[in-house]
């Protein structure tokens, strides 16, 4: 079965439009964080302080496989880096799958991650400089893999229903 599969940058707002694009289609959302969140038991924040980060892209790229095989048609909202690491970009270009950027610009992920960056151990313990520098080259540096998805959506100075409503029409 199909699988819409949202991608972007920590506070691009996956989460979010999933959950609103959820109920306006009635198709399932799930969130690959909360999915290894509850396989492993532990908190994103803690597989990395107990085991590493390596150990999280491994989880991560396993549960992500797990999802595409489930016979149900799903709408995924991956985490961050899912498409930057283990090759998992490849996965995006499969057959019944639609996969979607959700593309914002270093000001948009900026002002949604500044009052909500401890659940987010990539930037937890920076300073409003430094995680305005690390988005910016971080970023850049992951863009080639989100530009891998098939559509891309702007999601700047766009309300959660618009941006749902763009996705609507891709969709379509
Ligand atoms: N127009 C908007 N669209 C989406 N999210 C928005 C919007 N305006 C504000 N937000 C806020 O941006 C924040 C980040 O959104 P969200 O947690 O959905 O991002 P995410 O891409 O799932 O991040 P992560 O990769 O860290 O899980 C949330 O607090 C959300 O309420
Ligand atoms: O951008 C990233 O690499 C991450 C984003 C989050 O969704 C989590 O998957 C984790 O905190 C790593
Ligand atoms: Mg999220």
């Amino acid at each position: 079965m199909r699988k819409i599969i949202l991608l972007g940058y920590m506070g691009c707002g996956k989460s979010t439009i999933a959950d609103k694009l959820s109920k306006t289609i009635s198709i399932r959302f799930v969130d690959l964080d909360k999915k290894i969140e509850e396989k492993t038991n532990l908190s994103i924040n803690d597989i990395f302080k107990k085991y590493g980060e390596i150990y999280f892209r491994k989880v991560e790229r396993e549960v992500f496989i797990e999802l595409l095989h489930s016979p149900q048609q799903l709408i995924i909202g991956l985490g961050g880096g899912t498409p930057c690491y283990a090759n998992n970009h490849e996965l995006l270009k499969n057959e019944n799958v639609v996969s979607i950027y959700l593309k914002a610009s270093i000001e948009t992920l900026f002002s949604r991650l500044i009052s909500n960056r401890s659940k987010r151990p990539l930037i937890a313990s920076k300073s409003d400089e430094e995680m305005k520098e690390f988005i910016a080259k971080h970023l850049f540096d992951r863009s080639f893999y989100y530009n891998q998805a098939q559509y891309k959506v702007s999601v700047d100075d766009k309300t959660v229903d618009q941006t749902v409503l763009d996705i609507v029409a891709i969709l379509a």
